[in-house]
C-alpha cells in the first residue's frame, strides 16, 4: 500500500501560487528527498503534508486516510528541522519522551522506547545533559531520537544536516540511511544538496518553481535527466551546456558532464587554453577556454598538471552527450 498520496496540490500564498498542482505517490519504506532550488516550494509542499499550512487545492492521503483537514498532531507524522526544536530546559531524556507524555503514553513505555532509540542513535552517554551541553550534532541526533520514539507512520525531515558542518554532515547523513533501513520506515526528506539526495533517495523528485520536473531513482535522473533543468540540477560540478549552433547542430543546446569529457595534449574534437586547474586530491577540475564549446569544465580522476594558459583538446564521450529542444526538453 502507499503511504502517501499527494492528489494535485495547489498552495497559494496571497496572489502567488507557490505550489501549482503537485501529484505523488510515495510507497510504504520508502525514502523520497524533494529538491530544488531556493524558493521552488519544497518545503511548502513538505508542510503542508505535515498540516502545518493548509493546501489552497487538493488532497492529502496518509495510509489510504484523507487527513486534508486533520489537525498536524493527528497525522502519524513526526518532523524533523532544521533548527533541531528542542527545549533547552529539559534533559535530553525528557526531550525525547515528551511528545509521548504529552499524549499519555506510560512512562514505563516511553522509557523503553527512549532507550531503544537512544542506543540506535548513540545517544545513551547524554540522556542526562540538556541541549546547550550537545554539539551540533548531537541535538540533531536527539530530534531524530524524538521523531522516532513516536513511531510513525511517515518520517518528514526539512533541510536536518544544513546547520552541520561538512563532516558531521557527512556522518549525520550516513546515520539517517541506517535508521531508514533499520525502521523500514516511509521518509520524506527535504534538501537543496543533491549530494544528500543523491546519496539518501530511493527516488529523487525535482522541484522547479512549484511543479515537478521529473521524479526518478538517483541513477536514473543522473543518467537520463528529462530536460535541461534536471541536467543542471543533477551531477557536480554541473552538467557543460553548449548553444547547439556553436557546434553545428540543429538543437539548442547539447550537454555534456565534466565527467565525460576527455583531454588530450595534441588531439581532439575541441581546442582549449587552460584557464584554470583545481587539485581536489582524488580528482582535478579543469576549466578550458574552448574555440568550439566556450568555457567548459572538465573532470579528470586523480592529480592532472595543467598550466594556466597551455592548450589542451577536449573530446566528450558521443554516447553520454545530451541534446535539448528549445523548450528545455531532452530530444
Ligand atoms: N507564509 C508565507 N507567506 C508568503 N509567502 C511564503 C510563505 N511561505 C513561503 N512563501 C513563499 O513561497 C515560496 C516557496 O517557499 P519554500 O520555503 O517552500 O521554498 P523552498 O524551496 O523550501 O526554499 P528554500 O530552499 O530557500 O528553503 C517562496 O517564494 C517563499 O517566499
Amino acid at each position: 500500500m502507499d503511504s502517501l498520496n499527494i492528489e494535485n496540490v495547489k498552495k497559494s500564498f496571497g496572489q502567488v501560487e507557490v505550489l501549482k498542482g503537485i501529484d505523488l505517490d510515495v510507497a510504504d519504506g520508502e525514502f523520497v528527498v524533494f529538491v530544488g532550488p531556493s524558493g521552488c516550494g519544497k518545503s511548502t509542499l513538505l508542510r503542508v503534508i505535515a498540516g502545518l499550512e493548509d493546501a489552497t487545492s487538493g488532497r492529502i492521503v496518509i495510509d489510504g486516510r484523507d487527513v486534508s483537514s486533520t489537525p498536524p498532531a493527528k497525522r502519524g507524522i513526526a518532523m524533523v528541522f532544521q533548527t533541531y526544536a528542542l527545549y533547552p530546559h529539559l534533559t535530553v531524556k525528557n526531550n525525547m519522551g515528551l511528545g509521548l507524555k504529552q499524549a499519555g503514553t506510560p512512562s514505563a513505555e516511553i522509557d523503553k522506547r527512549v532507550a531503544e532509540a537512544s542506543a540506535m542513535l548513540s545517544l545513551e552517554p547524554y540522556l542526562q545533559r540538556r541541549p546547550a551541553e550537545l554539539s551540533g550534532g548531537q541535538r540533531q541526533r536527539v530530534a531524530i531520537g524524538r521523531a522516532v520514539v513516536r513511531e510513525p507512520t511517515l518520517f518528514l525531515f526539512d533541510e536536518p544536516l544544513s546547520n552541520l558542518d561538512a563532516a558531521l554532515r557527512v556522518n549525520t547523513r550516513l546515520e539517517i540511511a541506517q535508521l531508514h533501513r533499520r525502521l523500514k520506515a516511509t521518509m520524506i526528506y527535504v534538501t537543496h544538496d543533491q549530494v544528500e539526495a543523491m546519496t539518501l533517495a530511493d527516488r529523487i523528485v525535482v522541484l522547479n518553481g512549484g511543479r515537478i520536473e521529473q521524479i526518478g531513482a538517483p541513477m536514473e535522473l543522473y543518467n537520463s535527466p528529462a530536460n535541461e533543468f534536471v541536467a543542471g540540477f543533477i551531477g557536480s560540478p554541473r552538467m557543460n551546456f553548449i548553444e547547439g549552433a556553436r557546434l553545428g547542430e540543429s538543437v539548442k543546446t547539447v550537454g555534456v558532464r565534466p565527467e565525460h569529457i576527455r583531454v588530450d595534449p595534441a588531439k581532439g574534437d575541441w581546442r582549449g587554453t587552460v584557464i584554470h586547474a583545481e587539485h581536489l586530491g582524488a580528482d582535478t577540475n579543469l576549466y578550458l577556454d574552448c574555440d568550439k564549446a566556450g568555457l567548459i569544465t572538465v573532470r579528470l580522476f586523480g592529480v592532472y598538471n595543467a598550466e594556466p594558459g597551455a592548450t589542451l583538446y577536449a573530446t566528450p564521450d558521443p554516447e553520454r552527450t545530451y541534446r535539448f529542444g528549445p523548450d528545455g526538453k531532452r530530444v
